[in-house]
């Protein structure tokens, strides 16, 4: 797994943000956003004034693709894959739902326990040693990490804790109005609507995710973000919109480090 560093020095103590896309293997527009941000980050670092004060004053933790061998297998095998390719003793089917693996109410609801399930739980917390090797780099830099922000698709929403229960976070009117504020801006550039709100709710009640990992962790911003669009094309989403995607998702992330930068 290659995770990049994008910010002014290597190991400083910084205030960083880390960035995943992938995690889900179909849903291959969130690979790409990794992608654009890194390149706006490195263009535009200098002339742009958000960009250079978020990259002087924090570092970014970017893993392009968290789920290699499923997104591999997507390109070449079964467009459709979610899961991880990892083998389940006792069983013919392949694979775990990394978002379901990660040790936050693990497998209590909107899981499953069969292997055969694409939300499969795993066989225990963190199996999954690309779930293990990110879970690993945010406990040694939590005093750091600030903010944690996972990119999936498709629904047009912008999620925060939790997923695993109704109740509402110990923050949840800060992030619930950091998420509007960066719905409203992303919505500014091509009128894209999305929805804000704890997954549970907004979404579904489902337990095992990497944001509620990292919040009850004690990474205050964490944010699964549901790219385009709401159906039509679903993971399929036609090549002509992944820069209009892109620009628009990259206002939201903005938002979102500024907030953070202010709160620090
Ligand atoms: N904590 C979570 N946050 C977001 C989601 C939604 C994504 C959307 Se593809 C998923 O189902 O894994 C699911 C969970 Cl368990
Ligand atoms: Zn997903
Ligand atoms: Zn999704
Ligand atoms: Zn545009």
């Amino acid at each position: 797994m290659h995770l990049l560093q994008v910010g002014k020095s290597t190991g400083s103590t910084k205030p960083a943000v880390f960035l995943d896309c992938g995690i889900h293997a179909r849903e291959w527009i969130s690979p790409a956003f990794c992608q654009w941000f890194v390149n706006e980050a490195v263009t535009t670092y200098g002339t742009d004034p958000e960009m250079t004060r978020l990259l002087d004053e924090m570092n970014v933790f970017v893993l392009p693709v968290f789920n290699i061998d499923g997104y591999d297998y997507t390109w070449n095998r079964d467009r459709m894959w979610r899961k991880t390719r990892s083998k389940n003793s006792g069983s013919s089917c392949i694979g775990t739902d990394p978002n379901r693996n990660f040790d936050a109410g693990w497998c209590t609801v909107g899981a499953s326990s069969n292997p055969c399930s694409d939300t499969y739980c795993g066989p225990k917390v963190e199996s999954e040693i690309e779930v293990k090797n990110v879970a690993d780099f945010i406990r040694k830099n939590k005093s750091t990490i600030k903010a944690y922000l996972t990119i999936h698709s498709y629904s047009q929403l912008l999620l925060f804790p939790y997923s695993y229960t109704y109740e509402l976070a110990a923050d949840h009117n800060e992030l619930m109005s950091v998420a509007e504020g960066a719905a409203e801006v992303l919505t500014s550039l091509h009128g894209t609507r999305y929805t804000s709100g704890p997954g549970a709710s907004t979404i579904y009640l489902a337990a095992g995710g990497s944001d509620d990992w990292a919040y009850d962790l004690g990474v205050k911003y964490s944010y699964t973000f549901e790219l385009r669009d709401t159906g039509r094309y679903g993971f399929l989403l036609p090549e002509s919109q992944i820069k209009p995607t892109c620009e628009e998702t990259m206002l939201a992330v903005k938002y979102i480090a500024a907030h953070v930068l202010r709160n620090l």
